[in-house]
């Protein structure tokens, strides 16, 4: 499991360390010029201390520790003979740092002034020429958007038409590596146009967090130097693993330098959690002899409509395949006709069940043939708020039956946290309007976590928001998983997703009531699930950025 930390939790840690004389920004920037390099050697051979002869190294340097940390990297990168400029955006960067780089023969670049410094032009061509870039604009101690020669530098470095009128107007740049005319703009920040001829990229290196993310809530307010990889100390924060910043931090890396125990011992809690793939086996109901088909769970699926009889044979499918002992349906003949020639294990009509899955392929507005369906769904809605003969069920509540939540949290007040909500942005941006919040689908992009948490203040409900990075929020510490790709934006996805999480809280009933936060783990135990299993088979089509151009050593 990853757990993230606020910075203040990550700073609070640190001073221990510190007051006692541990070397912290040394090991984090050791560690940084050692982790970063090899993708620079010629691929299967080299060693992460051997030396770089020819190779280009440009350090973004912001005025704090961040800074400080890229050039006490450089420090060691010329000491294996790399080529280093140290692009400086303020005229007060971290002393001792700056005093060391330049006693190793760092070359150093005063960028303070922006756009009008002199080599502002030169050194941005000397920036897009070197083989790899630290980003050491800022880290923990951000506040806000980037600002100010820092926010011009990103601007100039991830706009292509900028940065085309700069590199036509650079014949040579002042550094070893001059920018090549003739060839199409590859800039930092985004993919390069399609058709052109791609001129390399280097590799970019965020030091701690991607500069201009917002650390502890993974807001995106200003420009970002998407990075290739991120090398988080200490502890990971939580804005590396929420989205929309998650985005930009490319692959993740945590170097601990000692504090995790520091951490531990404040006694709080995370920020955040991400569960891996052992946590998940080691949560994942597995049947023994004792077993029937009742005790390991009956979910009860209500999904579909004559219009849409897919989304139940979809939620239903993936039930009985996430191994439910056994799954009903509940819903029109002709659905069901459709459910049954897919699974004809799955049983119709009414009985006792662990679990409800309701909404798939329901309709928004309850109306005609379908009224039937929303009547069902209020009804599984009902077994979890007001316990029967067999006590509460939890029920997970997709699509469709979003709506019947509404209408329930308007006449009832909250629903417990055994209610799970599966709602993408759009229909959580939907909930939050009919509960009387003014949220467009773009706020909730801009802020996953943050309407999340409102929806579950609002409705009593765990809420799982789907999404390229999924969220997590019940009573607990939430959860955020990233584990599946962008090709599972597909119609009936979802429906996959809670027919998956049926079966889990179908499994664990009982506890699933009584724990308040056990059903946000499963939740994010689903979207785990659901995740690897929608991940196509070869690596290289998972995401964009790895079809870049980024250069390995010429
Ligand atoms: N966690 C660890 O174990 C270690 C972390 N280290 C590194 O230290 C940084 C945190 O360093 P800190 O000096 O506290 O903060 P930053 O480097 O992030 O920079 C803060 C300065 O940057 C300016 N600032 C703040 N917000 C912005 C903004 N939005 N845009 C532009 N500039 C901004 C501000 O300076 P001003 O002069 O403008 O007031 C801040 O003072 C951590 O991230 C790690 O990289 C240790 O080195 C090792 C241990
Ligand atoms: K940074």
């Amino acid at each position: 499991m990853i757990e993230a930390w606020s910075a203040e939790d990550v700073r609070a840690a640190e001073v221990p360390l510190l007051e006692s004389g541990v070397p912290l920004m040394e090991m984090a920037a050791f560690m940084l010029a050692t982790t970063s390099t090899p993708a620079l050697l010629p691929t299967g051979s080299g060693d992460e201390l051997d030396a770089l002869p020819g190779v280009r190294v440009a350090l973004l340097v912001g005025s704090g520790a961040n800074g400080g940390d890229a050039l006490q990297a450089g420090v060691v990168l010329l000491g294996r003979e790399a080529d280093v400029v140290a692009a400086c955006v303020s005229e007060n960067v971290h002393e001792e740092a700056l005093a060391a780089y330049v006693e190793a023969g760092g070359r150093v670049v005063d960028l303070s002034a922006g756009p009008s410094s002199p080599d502002w032009s030169s050194t941005l061509a000397d920036i897009l020429a070197s083989d790899l870039v630290l980003d050491g604009l800022v880290g923990i101690g951000a506040t806000g958007p980037l600002r100010g020669v820092a926010e011009d530098l990103v601007r100039s470095l991830t706009g292509a038409d900028e940065l085309a009128r700069t590199l036509e107007s650079t014949s040579t740049s002042t550094g070893p590596g001059p920018a090549r005319k003739g060839t199409a703009i590859a800039t930092l920040g985004g993919r390069p146009a399609t058709g052109k001829t791609e001129r390399p990229r280097p590799v970019i290196v965020a030091v701690d967090t991607p500069s201009g993310i917002g650390v502890d809530d993974g807001t995106v307010e200003g420009p970002v130097l998407t990075a290739d990889v991120t090398l988080t100390f200490g502890a990971t924060k939580p804005g590396l693993l929420l989205p929309p910043a998650a985005h930009h931090a490319g692959d993740l890396h945590f170097i601990d330098l000692g504090l995790s125990q520091s951490i531990a011992e404040q006694g709080a809690e995370p920020a955040l959690r991400r569960l891996d793939l052992k946590d998940v086996a080691d949560l994942w109901p597995v049947p023994g002899p004792w077993d029937d088909k009742y005790s390991r769970g009956v979910v009860g699926v209500v999904a579909g409509t004559p219009a849409y009889p897919g989304a139940a044979v979809l939620a239903t499918t993936a039930a009985v395949r996430t191994g439910a002992g056994m799954v009903r349906y509940l819903g029109p003949d002709a659905v069901a006709s459709s459910v049954l020639a897919a699974r004809p294990e799955v049983v119709p009509g009414t009985g006792r069940v662990q679990a409800w899955a309701i909404g798939p392929g329901l309709p928004t507005e309850g109306a005609g043939d379908d009224a039937g369906q929303l009547a069902l769904a209020r009804a599984a809605l009902q077994e979890a708020v007001t316990p029967g003969e067999h006590g509460a069920v939890p029920v997970v509540v997709d699509a469709g039956g979003l709506d019947v939540v509404s209408l329930l949290v308007q006449d009832g007040g909250p629903l417990p946290a055994h209610v799970v909500l599966t709602p993408h942005a759009g229909e959580l941006a939907r909930l939050l309007r009919s509960l009387g919040e003014r949220v467009h689908r773009a706020d909730v992009e801009a802020a996953p976590l943050a309407h999340a948490r409102r929806a579950h203040e609002l409705t009593g409900a765990t809420v799982l928001l789907k999404g390229g990075v999924t969220v997590v929020v019940g009573p607990g510490v939430p959860y955020s998983q990233a584990d599946g790709s962008a090709w599972m934006a597909t119609a009936g996805s979802g429906d996959v997703l809670t027919g998956i999480l049926g079966t889990l809280l179908a499994a664990f009933s009982e506890e699933a009531v009584e724990d308040p936060e056990l059903p946000a783990r499963l939740a994010a135990a689903a979207a785990l699930v659901h995740g690897v299993a929608g991940v196509p088979p070869t690596r290289a089509v998972r995401s964009p950025r790895w079809t870049w151009p980024a250069r390995s050593r010429r």
